[in-house]
Formats: structure tokens, C-alpha cells, sequence
């Protein structure tokens, strides 16, 4: 995966403000108010706060979770088997029963671009807004959560994902909190921001890899 960093000096009091634009990167603070973020490249910067330079730019060393889960193809194959067992689950039934019949699909470019993949569920799915729309009003109880976590791990095994233990950790950890996000936005009453960037999930645990020779 390629990515930028960029510096930031922020004055005392607009550094809350550059905290919450930057909340959807990775970013380090020291005193008097530098700032190195980083984020997947091209990186556009944090919104509404002018860089120290130009991006310095990286090649990482850990292939994005994307990559590790087979790409593209690896996550349709994975979300297909995951929805078709969702239609036979009493709980989830009424819940999915008229969905998109693209929604597997679609939900594999979401979890592609949140893995580190192409960011094309920003570019050509509506981005976060829409997934948000998708859930509002849903009253997605935690049964119905726990059960949709329990049957995608179970798909995981299923479709062949890699089984190696940071790995795994990565995507349940995701796809937990993730769902729990999802039960506090389908409330009823909830007003989630929709404005914020589709979320990106790495490693929590970097995976083993072979020495380099
Ligand atoms: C990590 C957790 C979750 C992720 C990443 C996720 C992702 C998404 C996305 C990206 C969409 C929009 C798909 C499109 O563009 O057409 C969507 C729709 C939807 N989601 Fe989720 N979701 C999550 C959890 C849940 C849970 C726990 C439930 C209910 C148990 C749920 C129920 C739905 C329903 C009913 C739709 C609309 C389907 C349709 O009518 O097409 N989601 N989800």
C-alpha cells in the first residue's frame, strides 16, 4: 500500500477543530502543535488546514488487510455466501428480505475500501452518507447484531479468508465495531453525521511474515 504523510502546525486554538477534521486518518501530535498524519495516498490532506509541505510519500512494508484477504473477488465471494445464509436465518430474514440484489456486492466494495483497497465506494456508491442512509431507522436489535456478526465470521471460514490469527483479529475486530455502530445509528431518533470519510481498518497486530532474505 502507498501512502502520504503530511506535517501540520496548528495554533492553540484551532487545534480542537484540526483534531476533529483529522479524526478519520492516523495521526501523532508533539508540542507546540505539529501534527504528522497519514493516510492512504493521494492524500488530499485534512479539510480546511493548509500542510507544512508536500506529502512525503511511503511504500509500507505490510500489505493492506485488502490485499491479505484476496482482493476484490476474495470479499464478493465471502459476502455472497454470508447473504445467502442470512436468507435462511430466521432473525435476519425480515430484515434483508427486500434487499438490493446488488447488496452483496456493494457491501464488498464498502468492506474493500475500508480494508485498504480502492476507494470506490466513495467514488462510485455514494460514500459514507449513503451507507449510513441505508441503516437509519432500522431498530437493528442485538440479536439481530450478534447474529449478523456470528453468521459473517462463519462466511469467513467458508468462502476460505485467511485463517491466521492477526488476520482474523483484524476482521472481527471491524466487523464488531462496525455492527455496533450500526445498532446505535438505526435507533430510532439517531442523526449519525453523515459527512465523514468511509473508515479505514489496518492491522492491530502486524501479520507474520517470512523474513526478508
Ligand atoms: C460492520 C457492519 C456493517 C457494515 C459494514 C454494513 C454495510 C452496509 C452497506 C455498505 C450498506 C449499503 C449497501 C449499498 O450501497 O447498497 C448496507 C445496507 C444495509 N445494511 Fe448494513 N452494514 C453493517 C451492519 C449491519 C447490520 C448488523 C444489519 C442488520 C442486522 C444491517 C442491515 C442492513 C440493511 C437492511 C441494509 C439495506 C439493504 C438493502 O435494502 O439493500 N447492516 N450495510
Amino acid at each position: 500500500m502507498i501512502v502520504d504523510y503530511l506535517r501540520y502546525t496548528v495554533p492553540e486554538n484551532a487545534r480542537a477543530d484540526f483534531e476533529n477534521a483529522a479524526a478519520g486518518h492516523r495521526f501523532e501530535r508533539a508540542p507546540g502543535g505539529r501534527y504528522l498524519v497519514r493516510a492512504p495516498a493521494p492524500f488530499a490532506g485534512v479539510e480546511g488546514f493548509t500542510p507544512d509541505g508536500e506529502p512525503e510519500r511511503y511504500e509500507t512494508t505490510t500489505p493492506s488487510l485488502y490485499d491479505w484477504a484476496g482482493g476484490r473477488e476474495a470479499l464478493v465471494e465471502l459476502l455472497t455466501i454470508f447473504y445467502r445464509h442470512v436468507l435462511e436465518d430466521p432473525l435476519l430474514e425480515p430484515v434483508f428480505r427486500t434487499m438490493d440484489p446488488h447488496h452483496a456486492e456493494h457491501v464488498a466494495v464498502w468492506l474493500g475500501e475500508v480494508f485498504g483497497g480502492p476507494a470506490d465506494y466513495s467514488a462510485h456508491h455514494g460514500g459514507h452518507p449513503h451507507m449510513i442512509g441505508r441503516h437509519l431507522g432500522r431498530g437493528i436489535t442485538e440479536p439481530q447484531r450478534r447474529r449478523w456478526v456470528s453468521l459473517l465470521l462463519d462466511a469467513a471460514d467458508e468462502a476460505g479468508l485467511p485463517g491466521d490469527p492477526e488476520f482474523r483479529a483484524a476482521f472481527a475486530g471491524y466487523v464488531e465495531w462496525g455492527s455496533r455502530l450500526a445498532v446505535v445509528f438505526s435507533a430510532p431518533g439517531a442523526e449519525p453525521n453523515p459527512h465523514e470519510p468511509v473508515p479505514r481498518w489496518d492491522w492491530t497486530m502486524p501479520p507474520w511474515q517470512p523474513p526478508a532474505p
